[in-house]
């Protein structure tokens, strides 16, 4: 085990979430509960609470309110020095939680947000990927207009020629990808391209590869992820979870991680109760980038993930701000599965 020394970045639009109270209607009290959020925020705080230095990449509005989602990263120790602060607005969305027969919902309100807003060359990738070691981006950004992807890919490229590592979340976002790219495939497979860690299951093999993965559980998972292994020559690493909901508030969670040469699962974590289920899986990538840098094998990084976003569950928020001793203290059986 070794300690956490290097530098991690995570570029992303930082949002804010308004949250309906459970078992209301929205606007049924005076009272919304609110959580900054967002898919790469969430990684930069959980890796910077697990005790890696780690800088926040992205745009947030000046004034108050991005004053005070600054304050909000800076209180988990994430280093947010190097955020565009342009006039604007901060991105929002609303979740409301559903009730019996009626699903959870999320709202988006990003649209114009200052993030949305910003130039593929507002951002200076030489100066804020100077003194990095390892980038992570997600399939939220790119998702979020034309320039949000050219900055995105910029991002990668930049961090490639200058030899940091580069991990990838598909996170796919259907409702915003919808509002202005009829190709999403042809917008993240350069992205993808770069990556040296890509976080994602069949689905986002089906999407990149334009195949489907036929098959049950493991098998069609170690399909998925050894043919992005082979159609990315770049990529080393591939995990994702695969959930199974025995009950609104009890899911199983097998999780897998494969290289082109050693591969690992998890035996099936019960998850019980569930408090919120958002940020699950940025609690999941930041537990196996963790694993990656401060573990010998593919089984404890797999297991590290896990165990964050098993965490996650019980907790409020968007973050999963769990300290290594809370991470380290769950355990799950890495079992070896045969190819
Ligand atoms: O980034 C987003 O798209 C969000 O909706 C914010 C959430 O924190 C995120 O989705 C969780 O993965």
């Amino acid at each position: 085990m070794t300690s956490p020394t290097k530098t991690i970045a995570c570029f992303g639009e930082t949002v804010l979430r308004l949250a309906v109270p459970v078992g209301e209607f929205p606007l049924q009290s005076p009272r919304l509960d609110t959580y900054v959020g967002g898919a790469e925020t969430n990684v930069a705080v959980a890796l910077s609470t697990l005790g890696h230095p780690v800088r926040m990449l992205g745009a947030l509005p000046d004034g108050p309110i991005g004053d005070a989602a600054v304050s909000e990263l800076r209180r988990h120790g994430v280093d947010a020095a190097h955020m565009l602060r342009p006039a604007g607005r901060m991105g929002l969305y609303y979740y409301l939680p559903g009730g019996t027969m009626r699903p959870a919902e999320v709202v988006y309100d990003r649209a114009d947000s200052a993030f949305a807003a910003a130039k593929a060359d507002d951002w200076r990738w030489d100066e804020l990927l100077a003194g990095v070691d390892w980038l992570h981006v997600s399939g939220v950004t790119p998702a979020l207009g034309p320039q949000s992807a050219e900055a995105t890919l910029a991002a990668v490229r930049a961090a490639r020629a200058a030899g940091i590592r580069i991990s990838f979340d598909g996170n796919w976002r259907g409702r915003l990808w919808s509002r202005w790219n009829s190709d999403p495939a042809a917008t993240l497979r350069p992205i993808v391209a770069e990556a040296d860690v890509l976080f994602g299951n069949h689905r986002d093999a089906t999407l990149l590869l334009g195949r489907e993965f036929s098959g049950d559980g493991p098998d069609r998972r170690r399909d998925a992820a050894l043919a992005l292994l082979d159609a990315f020559p770049k990529l080393e690493t591939v995990a994702s979870t695969a959930r199974h909901i025995v009950e609104p508030t009890k899911h199983q969670i097998v999780a897998r991680i494969d290289r082109r040469d050693d591969h690992a699962q998890t035996e099936t974590a019960d998850i019980t109760p569930i408090t919120d289920r958002i940020g699950t899986g940025d609690a999941f990538a930041a537990g196996v980038i963790h694993g990656l840098l401060t573990t010998e094998t593919l089984g404890a990084a797999v297991q590290r993930g896990l165990a964050l976003a098993a965490l996650k569950h019980g907790l409020q928020g968007d973050f999963a701000p769990f300290t290594r001793p809370m991470v380290e203290s769950v355990s799950f059986t890495a079992a070896d599965v045969a190819r």
